[in-house]
């Protein structure tokens, strides 16, 4: 009877796992069989892939679909878009039908991140999105540049004061300049992160996005199991940070609101500050709305999760892609030096929108090196997608179901990009207009494209600017002859061992 029993179970759950992943099949749609519980996920499971190279993989293998059928982890069916048509469908022209990113975060664990509006969804995306967007126009990251200057000349202290050593790790070191540049340009601060190993912003937020033991954990959680998120209690930003980050921005509000009330009662002149912190508080005063304190913290978490990571590393790859490639940095010094001398030496954010080639080294960087190598998007209202082949039948995606983007495949196809494994940012100057759409999707695409990118574009290049105004960029000796490898585990794109550069003064 037992044994019957047993045999059953394991039947029911044979019956199941094959029902669940023939679920494609039973569509009509074509694409990799995937197996009980992993789905197409295994090397990614395992921790020997990305999933972003796992995407790049089944994207490669299908180069006649617009659209693939795939399985990811727990034999979950969702949609790897393929063509650029396609992405457009779903990112710009029926973006109301996509309008979530998939990022598992439970809002009882992590309240403060939830105003972040990359994980906030629907009505609350929208408020959380318009208020952050008036930070970051041209005119607003103009008036930040007196921050970042300043911390550039911090981040030449700190380089010149180690050439004894010349052994930089620059993931590293961009995330010092990186993180002092928000604490000063969103919350009026002194990060002292390059002059004090102690500080809260380095021993706390630094490491937060590093590859370490959990990596693999935490992008399943994030990424497909809020199951096992609630299970083992995960926490997107640590509580412990959290908890810092909120009495800290509480503390500037009192100082500033509570001294505002005095000051207007007393009539006198209001303090000036001139940092994200006070445009929020400035542009709920234009619009006659309350100032919410609790509001204001989550944007600042948003500044400090969204605006240190994906700059320092594009900040860290570029030097690595100049170390490696002489001739296309030799373009890059050439042209600082040409710009900086009509500006008798200065740094200033005019000089840096006049150099182009720079700019285009960025793109064909965040091309090879996108911080983030899929985009995931929910399905919100159901949709239909065309015949996926000659014969199909129309495909309506399920509410829930989803859609993924794959950034690294698309920035790696060689019909997109000839020769897309060598670092050529002349792409990004003569031939932009001739790709097709969608086809750069490093700050995303859409109404949900970045918000911060202008601004995270200029902190990173007034460091790079700063640096090789002064040094040239080579990979470090201990680093020599090993190439770069990118962390299989991360969420977001990160070196395994570290990004190993040294400088060598210029003639
Ligand atoms: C070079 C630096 C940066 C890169 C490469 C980058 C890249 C990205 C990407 C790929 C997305 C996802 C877009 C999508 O889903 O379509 C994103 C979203 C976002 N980024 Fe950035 N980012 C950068 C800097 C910043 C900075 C400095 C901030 C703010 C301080 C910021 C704030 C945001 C926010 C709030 C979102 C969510 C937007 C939404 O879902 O509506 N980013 N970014």
């Amino acid at each position: 009877m037992l044994m019957l029993l047993i045999a059953s179970v394991f039947l029911s759950i044979f019956v199941y796992f094959a029902w669940k992943g023939s679920y494609w099949q039973r569509h009509g749609v074509r694409g990799p069989r995937g197996w009980p519980l992993v789905g197409n996920m295994w090397s990614f499971i395992t921790g020997r892939q990305h999933y972003g190279d796992v995407y790049q993989q089944i994207y490669n293998a299908y180069p006649e679909l617009p659209y693939i059928g795939i399985y990811r982890l727990f034999g979950e069916p969702a949609i790897l878009l393929r063509s650029s048509e396609m992405i457009k469908e779903v990112m710009i022209r029926n973006f109301q039908h996509f309008q979530d990113n998939v990022l598992w975060v439970n809002p009882e664990r992590d309240p403060v991140v939830t105003c972040n509006p990359f994980i906030a969804k629907g009505e609350k995306w929208r408020t959380m999105r318009n208020e952050l967007v008036p930070i970051f126009t041209p005119n607003k990251v103009k008036s930040s540049f007196p921050h970042i200057e300043n911390v550039c000349r911090k981040l030449m202290a700190h380089v010149n004061e180690n050439m004894k050593t010349n052994c930089f790790e620059a993931k590293d070191l961009f995330s010092k300049y990186t993180l002092d540049v928000i604490a000063s340009s969103a919350y009026g601060l002194d990060g002292q992160t390059f002059t004090n190993t102690n500080s809260d912003f380095t021993t706390l937020v630094e490491h937060i996005f590093m590859p370490n033991p959990y990596s693999l954990l935490d992008s399943v959680v994030l990424l497909f199991s809020p199951t096992l998120g609630n299970l083992i209690k995960y926490t997107y930003f640590p509580k412990n940070v959290a908890n810092w980050l909120h009495s800290i921005i509480m503390n500037i509000l009192s100082l500033r609101l509570d001294k505002e009330e005095k000051e207007e009662t007393k009539c006198l002149e209001k303090i000036e500050h001139s940092d994200f912190i006070q445009w929020l508080i400035e542009n709920k005063r234009k619009q006659n709305e309350p100032v919410d304190k609790a509001t204001i913290v989550g944007h600042c978490s948003t500044f400090l999760l969204e605006g240190f990571e994906t700059s320092s590393s594009l900040m860290a790859f570029a030097l690595y892609q100049y170390a490696i490639n002489p001739l296309e940095q030799q373009k890059v010094l050439n042209e600082i030096d040409e710009v900086l001398k009509r500006y008798d030496g200065k740094l200033c954010y005019e000089a840096l929108q006049e150099m182009s080639y720079l700019e285009a080294t960025m793109y064909e960087t965040l091309r090879l090196h996108a911080p983030m190598m899929a985009l995931l998007k929910h399905c919100t209202k159901s949709f239909e997608l065309p015949a996926q082949h000659r014969g199909g039948q129309s495909f309506w995606v399920p509410e829930g179901m989803v859609c993924i983007v794959p950034v690294k495949a698309v920035h790696y196809d060689p019909d997109i990009y000839a020769n897309p494994l060598s670092f050529q940012p002349e792409r990004f100057m003569d031939d932009k207009d001739k790709r097709p759409p969608c086809s750069f999707l490093g700050f995303g695409e859409g109404p949900r494209m970045c918000p911060g990118g202008r601004f995270g574009l200029a902190q990173s290049k007034a460091g790079i600017v700063s640096v090789l105004s002064k040094y040239s960029v080579h990979v470090a000796d201990k680093a020599q002859g090993k190439p770069l490898k990118i962390a299989p585990t991360t969420f977001l794109t990160a070196a395994e061992n570290g990004i190993w550069i040294k400088f060598k003064e210029r003639a």
